[in-house]
């Protein structure tokens, strides 16, 4: 390497092992700043170790070629540096020192990197009982870098974070960055957190947690442990909105959809009844969204939770040779947050901000030859590949400066539209890329490592997105008008006759014993940091549009269940009143969750008196027909059935 631009710093520092590193990590800096250096900030001396001298050389990125001697730690589009080694005790000094750098060349950049991170998760039984030898073909070097040492590459990689097999999902949470997104997303930005990576890899696991949807069912212990980033962050969200909400007088709201893009068609997940494939529309003030998707006002975190595991269950699920529980389809959970900006006085010159964090769990790519997918599993699977090679050439276009002002192929897929302000937009990204370790996954791996080398290069331009009231007013009101319409259809359906008990928000019973709660309390709603009912034009269009949704969902009950006593399922998959879990929650303790198979479901009248309670959070839950076929989302493992209290 030439020593002659070289600038050096001496930093007493020792070598970081790899078992240990997770105690070095340094949370992903919070504030927009995108001019912080990704070596941890403090590095610290271990006892009885020799510290040693550093240079650290300054290059252009494309001149850097990933060697296993030093570390090179990407830190702008055009920038890398090289921390050598050099063991020079002439030059040694104590003082270890707190490092960060700052860019010269654009202090004032409004820029955000997208960050990537690395996940390997451990080998499986199949891969340790394969024959190749030696297994593993990556090495975590310490908490930023990376060694792929397959058979005919060798090469080091540096990323933003880097978690190794023993990583917890409380460090993954903790360390990825996360929480960055959902600071950011609650201050108005459009945050994304998306996982990538080959079948199997671990991105549901990652993302939801251990065993995916069926986390939530498990005892306290085991969740706690085990759950994954999504669930994770909603903790955190509802945990900062509430501080939040203490230091300013106006209240939030959140605002929740949930859809899989399967086959190249979009799929309502908390409402799977919906019209089949929704449209991906395009507009200068909205981007590219979901036409007619179904977004829900909630309050608690409960609600959100169960919106996740139902939805999750709602997703189209198949097994194959490479993972027993494979998602099909690429799965969007969008967060809106909404304010309305207290700094305006005058009624008309009103702004609310709308914040979004959406998390997606992207199906993973597959050799055909190697999952055995054929007839249908062979569409999803091209269906699956050809998407995430859209994906792939928008990333490469958008990571090559030559490139990035020109065509970008956003519209080749409903995925990429659906991502292109998270990538190469206004928002800010988090990829987490999972891997495998095993050498029976070194060229998938291999691609993994480069499609989010490549990533990490995308920028994009911050901005909080914020919108008069009138306009959000004018949007409510048309979306009340369409409520309305289909809830007088539904009425009419049901003869003309009023439903019972339509719910108000007063008999609103915020059930808090959900199997889903982290932590089920009343200091997780929201409702207790607003004000009544009687509040600002805009929060009285939303209650009446929250209350005109449950409206909605009682009727579309109330006809299901006459319907299902008729003989004629009308087509729309609704509500499972679900049996009280027993009451040690070890009864869902992974050793025997499989009795909990056995689902017990209610008798018609004792589950239409529950279905008149205005039991929230069984708004939510929807009908799933065990031995259903020929619909792979309705595939999945366990259907429990839970008593409504
Ligand atoms: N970090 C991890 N620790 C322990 N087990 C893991 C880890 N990551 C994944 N697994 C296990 O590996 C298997 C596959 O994981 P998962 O279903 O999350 O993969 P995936 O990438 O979502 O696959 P697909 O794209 O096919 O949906 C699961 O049994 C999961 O529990």
């Amino acid at each position: 390497m030439s020593k002659q631009s070289v600038k050096t710093y001496t930093i007493g520092i020792s070598p970081l092992h790899s078992s240990s590193y997770n105690t070095y990590r340094t949370e992903i800096p919070t504030s927009n700043n995108n001019n912080q250096i990704m070596v941890p900030e403090s590095i610290p001396i271990e006892k009885n170790t020799l510290p040693c001298m550093y240079v650290i050389e300054s290059k252009p990125t494309d001149q850097i070629v990933e060697d296993s001697q030093n570390d090179a730690y990407q830190i702008g589009i055009n920038e890398t540096f090289i921390i050598e080694q050099t063991n020079d005790e002439d030059n040694f000094t104590t003082n270890y020192s707190t490092f960060t750098h700052t860019l010269t060349d654009d202090p004032s950049s409004d820029k955000d990197r997208v960050r990537v991170i690395i996940r390997v998760r451990p080998m499986n039984n199949k891969e340790y009982a394969s024959d190749k030898q030696p297994q593993k073909v990556l090495h975590c070097v310490n908490e930023n870098s990376i060694v792929f040492d397959g058979g005919q590459h060798s090469r080091r990689f540096a990323f933003d974070s880097v978690f190794d097999e023993a990583s917890t999902q409380e460090e993954v949470f903790h360390y990825s960055g996360v929480k960055r997104l959902v600071d950011m997303a609650i201050d108005g930005y459009i945050a994304t957190c998306f996982a990538y990576g080959q079948t199997g890899s671990g991105k549901t696991h990652t993302m939801i947690g251990a065993e995916g949807a069926s986390i939530f069912r498990m005892d306290k212990n085991y969740r706690a442990r085990n759950l994954g980033v999504v669930p994770r962050s909603i903790d955190y969200l509802f945990q900062r909105l509430r501080d939040k909400t203490m230091e300013t007088s106006s209240p939030y709201y959140i605002r929740v959809s949930y859809c899989e893009i399967y086959n190249e068609q979009i799929r309502d997940l908390i409402r799977p009844g919906n019209p089949d494939s929704l449209q991906v529309r395009g507009s200068v003030e909205e981007g590219f969204y979901v036409e007619n998707l179904y977004h829900t006002y909630i309050e608690t975190i409960d609600e959100l939770l169960t919106i996740l595991e139902e939805g999750e269950l709602n997703r189209a699920m198949a097994s194959h040779k490479l993972n027993e529980t494979s998602s099909r389809s690429h799965a969007m959970l969008s967060i809106q947050i909404e304010q309305d900006l207290p700094e305006y006085n005058d009624e008309n010159e009103q702004m609310t901000r709308q914040g979004k964090l959406v998390f997606v769990d992207l199906a993973g790519s597959e050799k055909v030859k190697q999952s055995h997918s054929k007839g249908k599993q062979l569409v999803e699977t091209n269906n699956i590949n050809k998407s995430l090679l859209t994906l792939g050439t928008c990333i490469s276009a958008l990571s090559d400066p030559s490139k990035r002002a020109g065509h970008i192929p956003y519209r080749e897929s409903k995925l990429t539209r659906l991502l292109a302000d998270s990538l190469g937009g206004h928002g800010i990204a988090l990829m987490i890329a999972c891997i495998s370790p095993s050498r029976i996954c070194e060229n998938e791996s291999l691609n993994t490592l480069r499609y989010a080398n490549r990533a990490k290069n995308i920028e994009n331009v911050p901005i909080v997105k914020t919108d008069s009231k009138q306009n959000v007013i004018n949007r409510l009101k048309l979306e009340v008008r369409k409520l309305k319409d289909e809830n007088y259809q539904l009425k009419k359906k049901l003869g003309g006759q009023p439903p019972n008990n339509l719910p108000t928000l007063k008999n609103r019973n915020y059930d808090s014993g959900s199997q889903t709660s982290i932590r089920s309390s009343a200091s997780s709603d929201l409702q207790n940091t607003r004000g009544p009912y009687n509040g600002t034009q805009t929060q009285k269009i939303r209650t009446h549009h929250e209350i005109l949704t449950r409206e909605n969902d009682k009727l579309a009950k109330q006809l299901y269940q006459r319907d299902q006593k008729q003989g004629q399922p009308n087509g729309r998959r609704i509500i499972v009143i679900e049996e009280d879990e027993p009451e040690e929650e070890e009864a869902y303790s992974p050793r025997n969750r499989q009795s909990s198979k056995n689902n017990t479901r209610l008798p018609d009248e004792e589950l239409l008196e529950l279905v008149r309670r205005p039991s929230y959070l069984n708004r939510y839950r929807t009908e799933r027909n065990k031995n259903s076929s020929g619909n792979s989302s309705q595939q999945r493992k366990t259907t429990v059935v839970r008593r409504a209290t």
